[in-house]
């Protein structure tokens, strides 16, 4: 018998969108910051981050691969459920989706969104345009937010394999010694003091990730690889601050004691896209190779087809409790499985309260 996903007679893949053409870049970044009070200087920076790129973000083409891998995972496992795409900062934006699912008779969606963990950014930005998209279609289906999954095994397991093979690139001398530095988005001290129920979840929740990981891999290795949460891509203005050590200070800091290698873990993405291919591919490891320091990359989860099937799992775990059924919730670590709807006061806007879909 296939597995039922009603309620749902759509899931929708939200993503944060990127450029594809340098003539994107400006405009682009113009979406991602308006009214965020982002420094001039920082814009023009990133904005080269991406020209150096050819103006085109990978984040795109890896969110399309994510929809082939998805439709074939669902549709393997009998779930005949169309896949839809919509981002938040650029073509296809979730507006024009949603109205799309509205034209195509879609009555109720299931949303994945790409991002793992609580925070303003990670969790409620999304919310608060997914609210947008309805508001501004008439009769748009109504929009569920699957839960966080920075604690589902298929992001997880992912991450172990990932971290081994990366140990494994690493010159054979240094291997069992090197250290581990698991690296996500860095976001004002504010905004993780605010993240999810109780406040200060974002940390809590890499932490949590980065524990399980260490453990996995001393299970394969015998090793326990001393490691540090550390973080990329700050922004804002250099008076507020952000959450530290940013990876390059870090990488400075395994050199001079005496560290003999490092392994960067980006935790915090669930694809190879801007942060990971020029702040740690290009970036980081210049830092690392100028202090003559050995540095590899572990892989994202990307379409891992762990991490695709995660999407089915959140799927039918929330098609069962919208019908009222008991579910068992796959998580792993120290933190239980999050909820399905945010509390009230969960990751707060910085700025001014704005209405979010998929709260209690
Ligand atoms: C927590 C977090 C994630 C992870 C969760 C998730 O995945 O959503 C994330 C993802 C991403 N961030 C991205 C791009 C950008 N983020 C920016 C700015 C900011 N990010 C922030 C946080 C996060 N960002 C914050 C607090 C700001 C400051 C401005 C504000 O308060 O909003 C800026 C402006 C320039 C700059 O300041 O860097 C850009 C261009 C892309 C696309 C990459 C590509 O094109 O491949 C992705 C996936
Ligand atoms: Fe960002």
């Amino acid at each position: 018998m296939s597995p039922d996903p009603s309620p749902y007679d759509a899931v929708l893949l939200v993503s944060f969108g990127g450029p594809e053409k340098p003539e994107d870049v400006v405009p682009f970044l113009e979406n991602v910051t308006r009214g965020r009070g982002i420094p001039r200087e920082r814009l023009e920076e990133v904005g080269q981050h991406y020209f150096g790129f050819g103006g085109r973000s990978p984040i795109n083409d890896q969110n399309r691969a994510f929809l082939a891998a998805l439709r074939d995972d669902l549709a393997g496992a009998g779930v005949d459920l169309p896949v839809y795409w919509g981002n938040r900062n650029w073509d296809p934006y979730l507006t024009d989706t949603v109205r799309q699912m509205a034209a195509d008779g879609v009555t109720r969606v299931a949303c994945f969104v790409t991002s793992a963990y609580s925070s303003y950014s990670s969790c409620r930005q999304y919310r608060e345009d997914l609210f947008d998209a309805t508001d501004a279609v008439d009769g748009a289906p109504v929009l569920d937010k699957l839960r966080l999954y920075f604690n589902h095994p298929g992001f997880v397991e992912p991450a172990v394999d990932a971290t081994l093979a990366a140990l494994a690139d690493l010159p054979e001398d240094v291997r069992d010694t090197a250290h581990l530095a698991f690296v996500t988005h860095s976001i004002p001290n504010t905004m993780n003091d605010g993240s999810g129920p109780e406040g200060g979840a974002y940390a809590e929740q890499h932490r949590s990730v980065m524990a399980e990981v260490v453990e996995r891999v001393r299970e394969e290795t015998g090793r326990r690889h001393p490691h540090e949460l550390v973080f990329c891509s700050r922004s804002g203005s250099p008076q507020t601050p952000w959450l530290e050590p940013d990876v390059n200070d870090h990488l400075e800091q395994l050199h001079e004691q005496g560290a003999s290698g490092v392994v960067m873990v980006p935790i915090g993405f669930v694809s190879d896209h801007m942060e990971v291919v020029y702040d740690l591919d290009t970036e980081a490891m210049a830092t690392a190779e100028k202090l003559g320091l050995p540095a590899s990359r572990a892989a994202t989860a990307g379409i891992d087809p762990r991490f695709v099937s995660a999407v089915r799992d959140l799927l039918l775990e929330r098609a069962a409790v919208e019908r009222g059924e008991a579910v068992d919730r796959a998580a792993v670590g120290s933190l239980p499985a999050c909820w399905d709807r945010c509390a009230v006061g969960c990751c707060p806007n910085p700025r001014a309260e704005r209405p979010a879909l998929a709260g209690a």
